[in-house]
């Protein structure tokens, strides 16, 4: 998996690029290469937490209260207060999009801000990218207000907010190059896509690969077959209970509310699994400088 998920990234970017280009209008096709992306590599990424955390939490049982305990804590402030349910997931989300790019132990404030500030800038070319589809989405449940004049503003302001990614790497164009590639894909590419691209390929399969790395010298976890083992059983419950809520919600909701109520259940996921990663990559990455995984 370390050797090959490099060019295996770029490959992806190559073929969704394509995808984008010719079917950019059927948005079937675009739900489809979205569902097997989140179940293939999305959900799985975070099937493991209870391995990483294994060295830093006492006892199994309290580790899944908390984890669980923390979901319900996130549905219920979903049901109280949805916007700021909307809020914090944006936030928590582009900590831990930064955080899995850098790598690097977060030293203090500045350092925070800087993952919160890379995060905020895939999501924002990702969301605005296609604000269409975004709106349609979000304003199945909230009052937005009409953002579409400031797209590309929006669009330049996430470039920016990329600024610290490029200034982690002084003088490597190469890196350089990959970011904007990157970030012009994220742009161009209808929402669906953009968003399976960045978090199936950016995000989820180098967090599976640290993963795996981190598991197999700590000799918890063996070759491949036997992490994918380790995988099953977590993924297969997460989306089972998100399929039963998805088939339950169609009587009910119309796509676009299905689609949000899917971020919703996987912001319930997302809370506790941030916390797992951070403090894992705050305790394995103490020593090394961070890098970007191109
Ligand atoms: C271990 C465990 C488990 C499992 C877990 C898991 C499986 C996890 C996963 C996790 C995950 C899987 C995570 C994820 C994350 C994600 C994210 C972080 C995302 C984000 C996103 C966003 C932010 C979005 C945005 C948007 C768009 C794109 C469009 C428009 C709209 C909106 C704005 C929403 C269980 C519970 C069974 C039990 C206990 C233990």
């Amino acid at each position: 998996m370390h050797a090959i998920s490099p060019s295996l990234r770029w490959i992806a970017t190559g073929i969704f690029l394509l995808f984008g280009a010719f079917s950019a209008p059927n948005g079937n096709f675009q739900l489809l290469v979205f569902a097997l992306v989140m179940v293939t590599v999305g959900i799985p990424h975070g099937a493991v937490d209870h391995l990483l955390a294994s060295s830093t939490t006492a006892s199994p049982w309290k580790f899944y209260l908390r984890y669980l305990g923390i979901m319900a804590a996130y549905t219920l402030l979903w049901v109280l207060a949805p916007l700021l349910a909307l809020f914090l997931f944006l936030f928590v989300s582009a900590y831990h999009f930064g955080q899995m790019h850098l790598e690097t132990q977060a030293q203090g404030l500045v350092q925070k801000i800087t993952y919160s500030s890379i995060g905020f800038g895939f999501l924002g070319l990702i969301v605005f990218g296609d604000w269409q589809a975004s709106a349609a989405l979000l304003s199945s449940f909230f009052t937005l207000p009409d953002l579409f004049p400031y797209r590309n503003w929006i669009g330049v302001g996430s470039m920016l907010l990329l600024i610290p990614l490029y200034a982690h790497y002084p003088k490597n164009p190469r890196i350089w190059l990959a970011i904007s590639a990157l970030a012009i894909s994220l742009w161009v590419l209808p929402l669906y896509l953009s968003f399976a691209l960045y978090f199936g390929f950016w995000h989820s399969l180098p967090s599976l690969k640290i993963e795996y790395i981190g598991l197999k010298a700590k000799g918890n976890v063996g070759d491949y077959t036997n992490f994918i083992r380790n995988l099953l059983p977590f993924s297969l419950l997460s989306l089972l209970g998100i399929g039963i809520l998805l088939v339950a919600g169609m009587r009910y909701l119309e796509p676009n509310q299905l689609m949000l109520l899917f971020f919703i259940l996987v912001s319930l996921i997302t809370a506790p699994h941030v916390l797992v990663m951070d403090t894992y990559i705050e305790k394995e990455f103490k020593a090394k400088r961070g890098r970007f995984v191109a």
